[in-house]
């Protein structure tokens, strides 16, 4: 097992003057303080005034608070985190819920569509196709030496606002600042890539100003075989590395993970991470409504990555709670473009395949759609306990959905689980008059408490934000070689164990995006223990484990510095 970073010692640095101002990981601005200002000769190079980390965070806020537009605001952030790192993840730390949604879900969405209007400075790594001879000799730069994850897109499926081409890079830049901002990783162990295998997006094409290649998508065994040039130089250049995939189309994502899972250290977000949180908040939920796992009747609006990965990992838990196998698939209803996946429909995918229903389980049943069976027909017919749109389809729960629903469940839980905002199946507001406010909900992007009947009802989010950073650190800080399916249930459940319905069923489904640190600690622990009981991490003691998880995690604070002769 490796040793854990050192966080506390005074940095040495070689560097002096502009070289140390314009290193973002190095710089303290105007708090540099006037014996570092001697012995790196930044006399001049600052405002005379020297601050301190608190005062700088409090002057950003009240800039930051000032922009009109939130899109203006992930601009300014993103400058800030490309100029002074330990300021912008201490302003990031100590207001999550304010910031989280300003440098992630929902406004990198628009991060991604405008990205070529705010593109600045360097920050991880476009590997374009183009450049496809060149994947070694970039990624041997010595400034990523000490990189320990990576998050890649290929841009195809961002959020729900599809084909962003080179502007996907918005994804893996913000995903990694909520590993250091939620799980405390390190910056420097973090990288974020874009795999520039062009864009089919016309807008982007046709735009004068688009950064990224200007060529349609290459596809096929070029593809392939670029993605296969890829890994293998991350994994010859970092052994070790996590190798997250993120924001990749349909047939791509399952497909590469199957590939890779057993070469690497890797894991699909979209499929694994939002499986973990689904389930998680379908746990807590259950403690609220009484209706046990193997006993619910779950329908999915959209059976792609995250339908398919949330259904099997609940799939896994109803199995582990004595369901059978065949008796805990007849459970789920995934209704995808052509209407409800049944036996023998074309063009079932293989991720698909365990969640077509029988024909004669839904023989009787009473249609409202025509030629298919449609969501409405599946809410009266199938009469589900859980409603889970991953759809990208905004509105999609449309009110007779929602009121069938409501007709056969005391307390139906409903996950609009799509990104951003605008992609939502349904905003909480109609959710909770549709359903008189039994609606138990949990939304893939933030949303305002709803105030309903003089009750004010908070509406948790249910993202893969409460997942992927403590599996990161989990991961990282037990040293494990692979990440299995198991891991995932225990991060899953270890969300689920940190509800407040535990203690009051009144209470909200989560805990709130501000306790995203504690959340994380909590997954990466449950993750590391279940690396070492899968064999795929060398075991040590408990005490000794959970002190390796806590020494992984950086908090943004200035060090002294040395200067290096
Ligand atoms: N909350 C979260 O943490 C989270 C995590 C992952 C994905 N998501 C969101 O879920 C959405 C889907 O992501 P994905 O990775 O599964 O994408 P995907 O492309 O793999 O799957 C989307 C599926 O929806 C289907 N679909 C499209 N239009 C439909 C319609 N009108 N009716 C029924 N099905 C339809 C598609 O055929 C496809 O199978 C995105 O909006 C994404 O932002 C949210
Ligand atoms: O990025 C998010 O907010 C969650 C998820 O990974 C998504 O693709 O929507
Ligand atoms: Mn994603």
């Amino acid at each position: 097992m490796a040793t854990g970073p050192d966080f506390n010692s005074p940095i040495e640095t070689d560097l002096t003057d502009f070289s140390l101002i314009n290193t973002p990981m190095l710089n303290k601005g105007t708090a540099f303080t006037e014996a570092e200002r001697g012995v790196f000769h930044l006399h001049g190079l600052l405002p005379p005034h020297v601050g301190v980390l608190d005062e700088q965070v409090a002057r950003r806020l009240k800039v930051l608070r000032a922009f009109e537009t939130d899109f203006e605001r992930y601009a300014f952030l993103r400058d800030l985190q490309d100029t002074n790192e330990t300021l912008f993840y201490a302003l990031l730390v100590r207001n999550l819920e304010e910031m989280l949604p300003l440098v992630y879900t929902p406004t990198v969405g628009e991060g991604c569509q405008r990205f070529s209007e705010i593109w600045r400075k360097p920050r991880g790594v476009f590997l374009s196709y183009a450049n496809k001879h060149r994947i070694r000799e970039i990624l041997s730069n010595p400034r990523f030496d000490q990189v320990r994850v990576i998050v890649v897109s290929d841009g195809e499926r961002i959020l729900g606002l599809g084909d962003q081409g080179a502007g996907g890079m918005g994804i893996p830049i913000g995903k990694l600042s909520l590993y250091t901002g939620c799980a405390g990783i390190h910056p420097d162990m973090t990288l974020p890539i874009l795999l520039d295998v062009g864009t089919n997006n016309k807008e982007r094409l046709a735009d004068p100003l688009y950064v990224g290649w200007r060529h349609e998508r290459v596809t096929g065994a070029e593809y392939d075989d670029f993605v296969e040039a890829f890994v293998e130089a991350v994994a010859d250049r970092w052994p070790d590395v996590l190798l997250q995939w993120e924001d990749f189309a349909g047939s791509n994502a399952s497909r590469l993970l199957l590939r890779y899972r057993d070469r690497l250290c890797t894991f699909n977000d979209d499929i694994q991470g939002t499986a973990a949180v689904a389930a998680g908040t379908l746990l807590a939920a259950i403690n609220v409504t009484g209706v046990k796992l193997t006993e619910q009747r779950i329908a999915f609006l959209g059976a792609g990555s995250a339908g398919c990965g949330i259904a099997s990992l609940i799939l896994q838990a109803m199995i582990d709670d004595g369901a059978s196998e065949t008796e805990a698939r007849s459970r789920f209803f995934m209704v995808d473009r052509n209407g409800l996946l049944i036996e023998g429909m074309q063009g079932i995918t293989p991720a698909q395949t365990p969640f077509v229903q029988k024909r004669e389980a839904v023989a009787g049943w009473t249609l409202q759609t025509p030629n298919e069976i449609g969501l409405l027909d599946v809410a009266s017919n199938a009469k589900p306990t859980a409603l889970i749109g991953v759809s990208g389809q905004a509105g999609a729960f449309a009110e007779a959905v929602v009121r069938a629903m409501a007709q056969h469940v005391e307390r139906p839980v409903i996950f609009p689980l799509s990104n951003p905002t605008s992609r939502s199946e349904a905003t909480p507001e109609q959710l909770i008059a549709w359903t008189d406010g039994r609606a138990l909900i949990g939304s893939g992007s933030p949303f305002a408490p709803v105030e309903w009947k003089g009750r004010t009802i908070p509406i948790d989010q249910t993202n893969n934000s409460y997942i992927f950073p403590g599996v990161g650190l989990g991961v990282l800080a037990s040293g494990a070689r692979r990440v299995t399916d198991a891991m995932f249930m225990a991060a899953g459940k270890a969300l689920a164990k940190m509800s407040p319905t535990i203690d009051d069923k009144n209470g909200r489904l989560l805990p709130t995006v501000d306790r995203l640190r504690a959340v994380s600690l909590a997954v990466a622990n449950a993750v590391a223990r279940q690396a070492q009981a899968d064999g795929v991490a060398d075991r040590c003691d408990e005490a000794a484990l959970s002190g390796r998880i806590k020494a992984y995690v950086w908090e943004p604070q200035y060090r002294p510095y040395l200067k290096r002769d």
